[in-house]
């Protein structure tokens, strides 16, 4: 971490000094002043900048400046979330990458987040921190008149701002215990799961035992199923949980290259192989070594590369681009297709020998249409993760609205499930999620088998429940509510078979999945 710094001992002892000056900070102000005094210390930058993401993730403000050995207070600047005039800041934040620029001053990059100062700013490192969740929730930004190497300092700096995140966070949560006004969140609940899937169907029980016999045996893997079921998960699931945990993972997606761009990316290159390769380059199968290699969209693979497949399957051999040699891998192998393999190869595109090498252990994702049961705490422990994400209060659900989503055959399965999710929650602005913030395409919505009366129904029968519970129950309420007189609702009611022992149950219900 400290091998491009010239006084690494002096640095590493500066920098503990500086965590224990951290942690002893007595608020959120004296903090981010140490933070951003500290940086520009250990970096021997005039300038150190903290920036933080708010609440909804939608603005980054300049939280503390350190310019010229002391704090440096403007007016609080707030970029907005399209940070259009601000790339740099963009770049970092979004793409989560450090950023380094030796040369500021010939980059056509604007840089309106710096102070205005005598001489120009010639180099900058910005850093993306991280929250408890390894969500980005800051950034931290040096930089210097002179063209210094900071490169060297980016791993320990964003150490050092990650733990004063985590600080900022407990005091924050200190103070408003003592305030008192906020109230304690519930922990959200844990939802049945297995290997990190959230599930607990009969089908998902079914993928879950497979997955636990191949956790430590090398077999090769190929995992089937539509799109968005969650088979690059289960991959992850298959090598996190396995023996091969501290070794790498690395996916490709076979589709997502034309064939000899992924032929040189799988397999490597010697220097010289084809024009503009200048220097060896060492292949994704290389890289796995030990680990795991996933391969996405094997049905792609054009049938010349499913012959070089083979032989690192059966004999472990890896021969790059331009060499005359192979050299033996230790690479456990999951594939993953959306197609039918089996198909492809009656169509002659799918190679026969390397189909039945790849299925020695088939897994198959189940659509989500398929297994109803787990829709609801899908739907639930997304919206929990999103809501802990935008640090928002954790949503509570309409029974109507689970059971919307209940009714519809999610083509895309749990990638659209995530994706409906999220937006609800942007649309919705109370803390209630309601069926009109899923607006599932009609089009493809299930019936489920009921006739449209029985659909009307039950719409109706969740109108009136989620009704009566907003009024505990009290029918004289509920029926102002729905601009009905007492007698109506109570006949619709009996019609509807609504009974007080239905209430009682939607409660409990709602306090079982901590609504
Ligand atoms: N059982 C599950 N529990 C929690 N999240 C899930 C589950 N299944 C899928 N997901 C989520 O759904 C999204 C899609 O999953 P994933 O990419 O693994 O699907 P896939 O089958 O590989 O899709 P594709 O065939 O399009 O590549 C991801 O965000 C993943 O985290």
């Amino acid at each position: 971490m400290f091998d491009r710094l010239t006084h690494p001992l002096h640095y590493a002892e500066d920098l503990l000094a500086r965590f224990t000056a951290l942690a002893g900070s007595r608020g959120s102000r004296q903090l981010q002043e140490r933070l951003v005094e500290a940086a520009s210390s250990l970096t021997g930058c005039p300038l150190g900048q903290l920036f933080l993401l708010d609440a909804t993730h939608t603005q980054l403000t300049l939280a503390a400046e350190w310019l010229d050995g002391q704090p440096h207070s403007r007016e609080a600047d707030t970029v907005s979330s399209d940070y259009n005039d601000q790339q740099l800041l963009q770049y970092c934040l979004c793409q989560n990458q450090v950023l380094y620029l030796a040369q500021l001053d010939n980059s056509l990059y604007a840089t309106p987040f710096l102070p205005a100062t005598n001489a120009d700013w010639r180099s900058l490192l910005c850093l993306p921190l991280h929250d408890d969740q390894q969500h980005v929730a800051g950034l931290l930004l040096l930089a210097s008149h002179e063209a210094l190497e900071l490169h060297g300092y980016a791993d320990s700096l964003q150490l050092l701002g990650n733990f004063a995140l985590h600080q900022l966070h407990l005091l924050q949560q200190v103070q408003q215990g003592q305030s008192s006004t906020t109230e304690v969140r519930e922990p959200a609940p844990n939802y049945p799961r297995g290997y990190g899937l959230i599930g607990d169907s009969p089908a998902m029980q079914a993928v879950y035992q497979l997955i636990g016999k191949v956790l430590h045996n090398p077999v090769t893997v190929l995992l089937t199923g539509e799109t968005g079921t969650g088979k690059e998960l289960v991959a992850r699931a298959i090598h996190d949980y396995g023996s091969r945990r501290t070794q790498p993972f690395i996916a490709q997606n076979c589709a997502a290259l034309p064939e000899n761009l992924l032929e040189s990316e799988l397999f490597g290159y010697r220097k010289g192989a084809f024009t503009g390769a200048d220097k060896d380059h060492r292949g994704l199968i290389d890289s796995a070594d030990g680990g795991t290699l996933f391969l996405d969209e094997i049905g792609d693979m054009p049938l010349a590369l499913q012959a070089k497949l083979l032989r690192v399957l059966q004999e472990g051999e890896v021969r790059p681009l331009g060499s005359s040699d192979t050299h033996m891998v230790d690479v456990r192998i999951i594939a993953a297709t959306h197609q039918d393999l089996q198909a492809q190869v009656r169509d002659g595109q799918f190679r026969e020998d390397l189909y039945y090498r790849l299925t020695h252990f088939p897994i198959e994702l189940p659509p989500l249409r398929e297994r109803g049961e787990d829709i609801r705490i899908l739907a639930m422990h997304f919206a929990d993760e999103a809501c802990c994400f935008l640090q928002r209060e954790i949503c509570r659900w309409s029974d109507s609205a689970l059971e919307h989503l209940a009714g519809y055959s999610f083509p895309g399965n749990v990638r659209e499930l995530k994706g409906l999710i999220a937006r609800a929650l942007l649309l919705c602005d109370g803390n209630l999620l309601l069926p009109e913030h899923f607006n599932l395409p009609e089009t493809i919505s299930q019936p489920n088998g009921l006739s449209l009366r029985e659909r009307m129904e039950r719409v109706e029968r969740n109108l009136l429940l989620d009704c009566l519970q907003r009024n505990q129950g009290n029918q004289t309420s509920a029926a102002s509510e729905l601009g009905l007189p007492r007698r109506t609702l109570l006949y619709r009611m009996q019609r509807l078979n609504i009974s007080p022992a239905d209430l009682k149950s939607r409660e409990r219900n709602h306090v079982q999945s901590g609504q």
